[in-house]
């Protein structure tokens, strides 16, 4: 097992180390980072993992994907146990069993137990920890001037920014850029942001959408020069660690949820930019035996169109809707499962080939703002995952009879986000009417993050308090503190680039 990562971009053999790979983030070809092979793992291997603890099992994937030799496996577990100590459940990521009722089986797998209260905080802990780690390494016995540094790049939609924040804040030698399309996220996603005081912390509110700040992002990580100068590192989940550390709960929520049994399972997933679930994706190949993975969208649904007509298409316009992290109309990590489609179905398994067609695929994006696929590709696409689309009406709706109807416990309270998951879960019930199916929705927020969505359906029940029933202590002094953020007028590179460059004279770092 090589345990090195190619370019999706890629006509050539090259291949990088782990620590090339994070430290760099994004391919020097605009590509991403994939792993050469997708490691495997046996029954026998699934059957002693389902005894293991989320942090053991967390060190039993990451080492099938890091070399010891780059980081030991001492250290390696170090960082696990670091990076999961921040989290308010001794699960990790707890599995409400049976939400809906014994029948049912729906399974909500919380995510938000982490310091940001998002599904974030279980790779961007880890993130955190491992830049410091290689920083460490890199400095160690390096006089202050001779020092490495990195400066950290992201685009949020709300989520990643405070997530990459909390793991970041505070680490030497790193300093943290965060741009916010202004007034499309939630006041406490952005409280949450900015009112962090470290000083290597600074959010940029960019007149935009997310994807023209995703766009900016990735267009500092093309420019040769100012990388070359700050050392630019990637949070976004087109940095592999990302999807590495979220494959964990793949499995964990597996067990949970078999608990032995040969059941089958779907899990379902409020998707954007396509990371959360692509995580899934390499948990299947790995050998877990999940039934589906079921992309759920809400009105931004350029995935639910590609599964539908094989069509990749950025339509004009964002939709604000009551889910804003998923405001996203190009889902960044959807080139690597793209990669694996072209490589099975047109490529004849070769590397390099499925490499020409995505760099083919991508120029006619980039230049045409579309491109389609073979039928076969989709079809292919159809055997690991379905989608759904969920309008704001049905999850306006979906928050409100969760809370009027669920079990166990009583008065359940979704956040937007889980909410498409979770009608998304129900309309693929329904489908398959098939009592023997566990569903796996994936809880990706707290519903405190979304004040309005979650008051707008819950309001009218009696004896419903916000305040009371929703909002965790820790997120009710952050109205109360200052806020540090800059203004840039209008989604343009050179602007946030000066932005970052004046910001980054006044740390002193
Ligand atoms: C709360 C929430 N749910 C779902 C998503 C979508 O996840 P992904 O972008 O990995 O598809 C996001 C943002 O990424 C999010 O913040
Ligand atoms: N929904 C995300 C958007 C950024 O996606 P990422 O997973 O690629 O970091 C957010 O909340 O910021």
């Amino acid at each position: 097992m090589s345990k090195t990562y190619r370019s999706t971009r890629s006509s050539s053999k090259d291949t990088k180390s782990f620590e090339e790979t994070i430290i760099q983030g994004l391919a020097s070809d605009g590509g991403l980072f994939i792993p050469s092979e997708i490691p495997q793992v046996s029954e026998e291997t699934l059957k002693q993992w389902s005894q293991l603890s989320f942090q053991q099992l967390a060190l039993e994937i990451m080492k099938l994907y890091i070399s010891s030799k780059e980081i030991p496996e001492a250290d390696l577990k170090v960082l696990i146990e670091r990076s999961y100590s921040t989290f308010r459940s001794q699960d990790v990521t707890p599995l409400a069993k049976d939400v809906t009722g014994k029948d049912e089986h729906l399974h909500v797998l919380e995510l938000f137990h982490g310091p940001t209260y998002a599904f974030k905080d279980v790779a961007l802990q880890f993130v955190g920890n491992l830049f410091e780690f290689f920083l460490q390494r890199a400095n160690k016995d390096l006089p202050e001037e001779q020092r490495k540094r990195i400066t950290v790049v992201g685009a949020t939609s709300g989520d990643t920014g405070s997530a990459a924040i909390y793991g970041m804040r505070g680490k030497k030698d790193v300093s943290v850029f965060i741009l916010y399309p202004t007034g499309r996220i939630s006041p406490i996603q952005e409280e949450q942001m900015t009112t962090v005081p470290d000083k290597n912390v600074q959010t940029l509110s960019v007149k935009g959408t997310f994807d023209n700040c995703q766009d900016i992002v990735k267009a500092i990580f093309g420019d040769v020069e100012f990388n070359k100068k700050h050392n630019v590192g990637a949070v976004n989940s087109i940095n592999w660690a990302r999807i590495l550390a979220q494959m964990t709960y793949y499995f964990y929520a597996y067990f949970q949820a078999t608990n032995g049994s040969q059941s089958k399972v779907k899990f379902v997933v409020p998707s954007g930019n396509f990371g959360d679930i692509l995580a899934g994706y390499y948990a299947k190949k790995m050998g877990l035996p999940v039934e589906r993975l079921v992309i759920a969208t809400n009105e931004n649904d350029i995935l639910d169109r590609f599964l539908k007509t094989g069509v990749y298409e950025r339509s004009d316009d964002v939709a604000a809707t009551l889910s804003p992290a998923m405001d996203i109309l190009i889902s960044s990590n959807f080139e690597r499962l793209l990669w694996y489609l072209a490589r099975d179905v047109l490529a004849s398994n070769d590397d390099q080939k499925a490499g020409e067609i995505l760099n083919q695929w991508f120029t006619q994006l980039k230049t045409e703002g579309k491109f389609e696929v073979d039928p076969a590709v989709v079809k292919h696409a159809l055997i690991d995952f379905d989608s759904e689309r969920v309008s704001n009406a049905e999850t306006t709706s979906t928050i409100k009879e969760t809370y009027a109807n669920s079990q166990n416990p009583q008065h359940y309270i979704l956040d937007p986000h889980t909410a498409v998951g979770v009608c998304a879960t129900k309309r693929q019930m329904a489908k398959d009417n098939d009592k023997s199916i566990q569903y796996i929705s994936l809880s990706t927020a707290h519903p405190a993050k979304f004040a309005e969505a979650v008051n707008e359906a819950l309001s009218t029940f009696e004896g419903y308090s916000f305040e009371k029933d929703v909002l965790p202590d820790e997120l009710k002094v952050l109205s109360t503190l200052e806020k540090k953020l800059k203004f840039v007028e209008k989604p343009d590179v050179e602007l946030v680039k000066s932005a970052i460059e004046e910001e980054l004279t006044k740390m002193g770092l």
